[in-house]
Order: C-alpha cells, then sequence, then structure tokens
C-alpha cells in the first residue's frame, strides 16, 4: 500500500485515480509549516503539491520513502529540485494542463488593463457614475511584446492576433521557422520595449530572466507602454516598474504574481492606482485544477507502480518516440548492470557502456540510467538508487562512464554491453533482445552463451576439464539446489570456460564455497536476477 500526501488545495475530482485505487491511501493536509511536514512526511510514498508548499531540503532529507513530488501545474521553483535529484526523488509537473486558463487570464490581465476594468468597478459600486477617469485604448493594431514564447506564450500570441495585434516575441528557443508559423516577428528584448504598447512575460523565472525588465529597459521603453505578469514574480523588477510608472514612462501594469508570495500589505503594487492585482489566479479554474491534478495523478500511479513515466522535471526530457525505442531495453539494461556488479569483486571505477546496432544511432542517455541504476543498485540497496539519481551518484563517486557506440552488432540487431572496471578486475557482459525470447544474456567476459537474466543464478569460471559439469551436478544436487537451466561457454577446447546454471531457490553460501573446491573449479558467484 502507498501513501500520498497532497498538501495542497487539489481537484477531488483530478485525484480520482488516486483515491481510487486499491493500492493507494490519500491522506489531504493542507497548510502544514516546514517542521509540520517534516514530522510526518516519513511516512509517505508521494508527495502532491501546487504552489503553496516550499518542499525544502531538510522536508527531503525527512522524507525517507518519498519517490515521487507531483506538481499539479506547471512552475517547480517551490520545490529544491537539486536536494530531489541527489535524494533519487522524482519531480513531475503538468505542464499542459493550465496553459489556456493561463493564457485566459493574461488576456483577461490585458483587457482589464486597458479598460481600467478592476478601477472603474471600484468606483461604481460606491454609487459614483464616473464617465472621465476611465479612458482606455484599443488593442486592435497595438504592438504585443511577448517575453518566453513557450505554451502559454504562444496561445496568448494566438489570441492577440485575432484581436488585430501585431506580436513581438522573444524567447532563446525560438527559430524563424516557428515564428513564420505562428505569425510573429522575433525580436530582442531591447527591440520589444521600445516598440511593444503591451508587453506580456511568459518564460520561467531563472537567473537569466530574473529582472529582464528592470531600469535599464524602462531607460529606453516606449512611453505609455502597458505591461502584464502572470508567469513568476521577479521577471519584471517591481520597484523599477512602480518608478517607471510614476515617472509616467509605463501607462499600467496587471500582475498576477509577485516576488514575495503573498505579497507584504505594504508592497506598492497593492495600492497604486495604476496597477491591478490578482492573487496568482492565472491557473485557477475548474477545468485547469481538474486537468492538472488527473496528469499528475497518472504519473504518480506508474511511479509508484514502477511503470514508465512521463514529465519528469529533474531528468532530461525524452520524446516518445525515443521512449518508445528504448523502453523495451530498460529492464535489460537495469540487469546487465546488476549482473556485472554481481559477477565483479571489487570496488567499482569505471562503467564502460556499448551500444551497437541500431541503438548506436538514437541518444542512449536514459538507458544508460537504467544500466547504471543496476550496477550501483548492488552496492548502495535498490532503495537507495533509481533513474533520477544514479548519474549523480555515479560520478559523486568518482566513478567514470564511458559510452561506446558501434553500427555494428554483428549476429544481433542491438548489442548492449556493460564492462565494469574494479579495483580488481575487469568483467562484461552483453545482452540482447531477441524476438519471441525477450532479454538474453549473449556473452560473459566475451564467452558466448544464452541465459535468460532471471532468478537465481550460478556464475561459475572453471577449466574446460571433462567431469567438472557432472561434479557441479553432484554437489547441487546432494545440497537439494536443483538445476534448471545450464549454458556453458569456451572459446577453446580444453581452456578457460564460464558455467551459468539457473536454480530454483538461493544456494546456500556454504554450498557455494564446496562447489569452489572442486578441482579445476576457480571461482562461483551466486546471482540473483529480480
Ligand atoms: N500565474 C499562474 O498561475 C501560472 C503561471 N505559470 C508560469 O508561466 C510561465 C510559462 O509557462 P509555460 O508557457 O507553460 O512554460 P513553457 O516552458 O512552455 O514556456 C516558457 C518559455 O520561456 C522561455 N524562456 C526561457 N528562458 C527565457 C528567457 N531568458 N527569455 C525569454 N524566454 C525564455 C522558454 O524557452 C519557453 O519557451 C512559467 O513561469 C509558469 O510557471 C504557468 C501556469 C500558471
Ligand atoms: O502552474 C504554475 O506554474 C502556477 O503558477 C500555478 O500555481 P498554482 O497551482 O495555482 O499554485
Amino acid at each position: 500500500m502507498f501513501k500520498v500526501l497532497v498538501s495542497d488545495p487539489i481537484s477531488d475530482q483530478g485525484i480520482q485515480q488516486l483515491t481510487e485505487a486499491a493500492d493507494i491511501t490519500v491522506v489531504k493536509k493542507t497548510g502544514l509549516s516546514e517542521a509540520e511536514l517534516i514530522e510526518i512526511i516519513g511516512e509517505f510514498d508521494a508527495l502532491l503539491v501546487r504552489s503553496q508548499t516550499k518542499v525544502t531540503k531538510p522536508i527531503m532529507e525527512a522524507a525517507t520513502k518519498l519517490k515521487v513530488i507531483g506538481r499539479a501545474g506547471v512552475g517547480v521553483d517551490n520545490i529544491d529540485l537539486e536536494a530531489a535529484t541527489q535524494r533519487g526523488i522524482i519531480v513531475i509537473n503538468a505542464p499542459d494542463g493550465n496553459t489556456i486558463t493561463t493564457c485566459e487570464h493574461a488576456f483577461a490581465m490585458m483587457m482589464a488593463l486597458a479598460r481600467h476594468i478592476p478601477q472603474a468597478y471600484a468606483k461604481t459600486v460606491t454609487g459614483e457614475w464616473d464617465r472621465k477617469s476611465f479612458l482606455g485604448v484599443e488593442l486592435r493594431h497595438k504592438t504585443l511584446g511577448v517575453l518566453g514564447m513557450g505554451r502559454i506564450g504562444s496561445e496568448v500570441a494566438k489570441r492577440a492576433k485575432a484581436f488585430g495585434m501585431n506580436i513581438l516575441g522573444y524567447d532563446p528557443f525560438m527559430t524563424e521557422e516557428r515564428a513564420a508559423k505562428l505569425g510573429i516577428t522575433l525580436a530582442s528584448v531591447d527591440e520589444i520595449v521600445q516598440q511593444a504598447d503591451f508587453i506580456t512575460a511568459h518564460a520561467p523565472l531563472t537567473p537569466e530572466t530574473r529582472h529582464m525588465v528592470s531600469r535599464d529597459q524602462f531607460a529606453i521603453m516606449k512611453k505609455g507602454m502597458r505591461i502584464i505578469n502572470c508567469a513568476r514574480g521577479g521577471i519584471i523588477d517591481e520597484v523599477a516598474l512602480v518608478e517607471a510608472i510614476d515617472n509616467g514612462i509605463v501607462a499600467g501594469a496587471a500582475f498576477d504574481v509577485f516576488e514575495s508570495e503573498p505579497p507584504s500589505p505594504e508592497h506598492p503594487f497593492l495600492s497604486h492606482p495604476k496597477i491591478i492585482v490578482t492573487p496568482h489566479l492565472g491557473a485557477s479554474t475548474i477545468e485547469a485544477q481538474e486537468n492538472v491534478a488527473i496528469d499528475v495523478s497518472e504519473q504518480i500511479l506508474h511511479i509508484l507502480r514502477n511503470e514508465p513515466f512521463a514529465n519528469a522535471v529533474n531528468m532530461p526530457p525524452i520524446s516518445a518516440s525515443l521512449q518508445n525505442k528504448l523502453q523495451p531495453y530498460y529492464d535489460l539494461g537495469v540487469k546487465l548492470g546488476s549482473f556485472i556488479a554481481q559477477a565483479a569483486s571489487g570496488a567499482v571505477q569505471e562503467i564502460v557502456v556499448s551500444y551497437a546496432g541500431d541503438l548506436a544511432e538514437v541518444d542512449t542517455q536514459p538507458l544508460t540510467r537504467y544500466i547504471v541504476r543496476g550496477v550501483l543498485a548492488n552496492h548502495l540497496g535498490e532503495d537507495q538508487v533509481n533513474v533520477v539519481n544514479s548519474m549523480h551518484l555515479a560520478k559523486i563517486r568518482d566513478v567514470n562512464i564511458v559510452i561506446q557506440k558501434s553500427h555494428i552488432a554483428k549476429d544481433f540487431t542491438n548489442l548492449l554491453t556493460v564492462t565494469l572496471k574494479t579495483a580488481k578486475e575487469e568483467r562484461s557482459v552483453a545482452g540482447t533482445l531477441l524476438t519471441g525470447y525477450g532479454p538474453r544474456i549473449v556473452q560473459i567476459d566475451k564467452f558466448p552463451v544464452d541465459v535468460a537474466p532471471v532468478g537465481n543464478l550460478i556464475l561459475i569460471s572453471h577449466n574446460d576439464k571433462p567431469g567438472l559439469i557432472g561434479n557441479v551436478g553432484t554437489l547441487l544436487g546432494s545440497n537439494n539446489v536443483n538445476i534448471a537451466t545450464m549454458q556453458v561457454g569456451r572459446k577453446l577446447a580444453g581452456g578457460q570456460a564460464i558455467m551459468v546454471l539457473g536454480v530454483d531457490k538461493p544456494t546456500p553460501k556454504e554450498v557455494l564455497k564446496q562447489l569452489t573446491e572442486i578441482a579445476d573449479l576457480n571461482i562461483a558467484k551466486e546471482i540473483t536476477l529480480v
């Protein structure tokens, strides 16, 4: 049974898959302090948050069972991603569910700003009929500058076109082709502040975007500009903005987000007649809240059940086509890593992964994470290593990872070889996926074999001598260890050879020791592949 803590207000309908799952218990506790979270987080396998819960390093240090933090929304700036990665906690978000809702909020803010709707409303409800103070501007034929042309920025641009606006877009990842397709013009931040009538921010808050509109930009800005920020507080310098409004450079601003949330009651935005504000409501619609909760619940279920998942924020993104290609190899990758870690003695110094065949043509980094996980889990424990932290753990232990690629895989479509260099020796194992048979180990230390990588195995290194196989069988049989499968590999008759036995249950240590006492049998190791 897995326990999921929901620590922010999240749609009940959206998390139905979690509340109705037989293997999940959902606990809802909102408004907890850091200390309160630290106290209870140890019991939970998953944490589901929005933007209020600050998931800090101390919380993660106390989260001994936590496998995943799900963010029902886009921005993960409330989660310490580095701490999560180090502890192997997967952080996922729901990047698509609130795009339209937030875009519509930005648009509503732009229109409210152009027509002074909040100010006019506030006066009208007092009984005053003031038709002179609220002369607005049209959007038609105005230039809109969009800072950040991702999901939300692109949707804002589409709607602005329908309003007859000209669009300038700035985004470091935007190509001319994509801009042309959206019917917008690419521009620099300086060009945007010099030419636009409205600016709307839709980028994440990063060291680069922090104060991307500040005193330098206000100094060259077109007079009468209006600014909207429904992305993250801090992208527009709040202090410099108030100065620019008071100096007559900026005509007004509409903000949904603040550098510090909630803002203090003395924050200058809250009393400024030309600034309208909402309390981080960009994603707050029934539809968006259901969408993000559904998306994130689905991925949490996959992660807890050890199934493939999407939308991890602290792992490199992977396209659906690459995922389809690599996914069948993940299990084989873990098994090969685990096999060779159990076979080799001594401290691990280097893991060499060779991809041969079709696999050499694609980005195999995600698969390497699984292989490294397989190797390290043998030494560090299954629950300590996963695909999120495997590369990080290898790095901090000075384990060198070497990747080799070759288009030729001899007899196989694809061949994955994992070589482990330890302080004592170098050993290797190679595997492939055989149509109709699934994952197979086809080489051990370059000896050809054909072994299903599953269950309890005994790996024996011996000299190829008559009678040895019989002696092994007799010894195991007399100790009630039943041999289910047997594979023998040798390069030369009478030379070095290996034997892999599949047995029905774990082999007692004493029996393994007795095996090594058989003449011409050099090493016997138990290998368990789950
Ligand atoms: N107010 C609210 O309630 C909500 C706020 N948001 C915020 O809106 C923002 C945008 O969200 P999405 O469009 O879904 O994200 P996205 O990831 O699709 O788009 C962000 C874009 O910003 C661009 N970018 C990165 N660095 C930049 C820079 N230095 N200058 C200009 N652009 C840069 C990226 O290339 C990307 O295209 C995020 O900060 C998100 O947290 C999202 C949902 C609700
Ligand atoms: O999705 C985002 O990035 C948001 O800012 C929405 O935040 P919220 O879930 O409404 O607290």
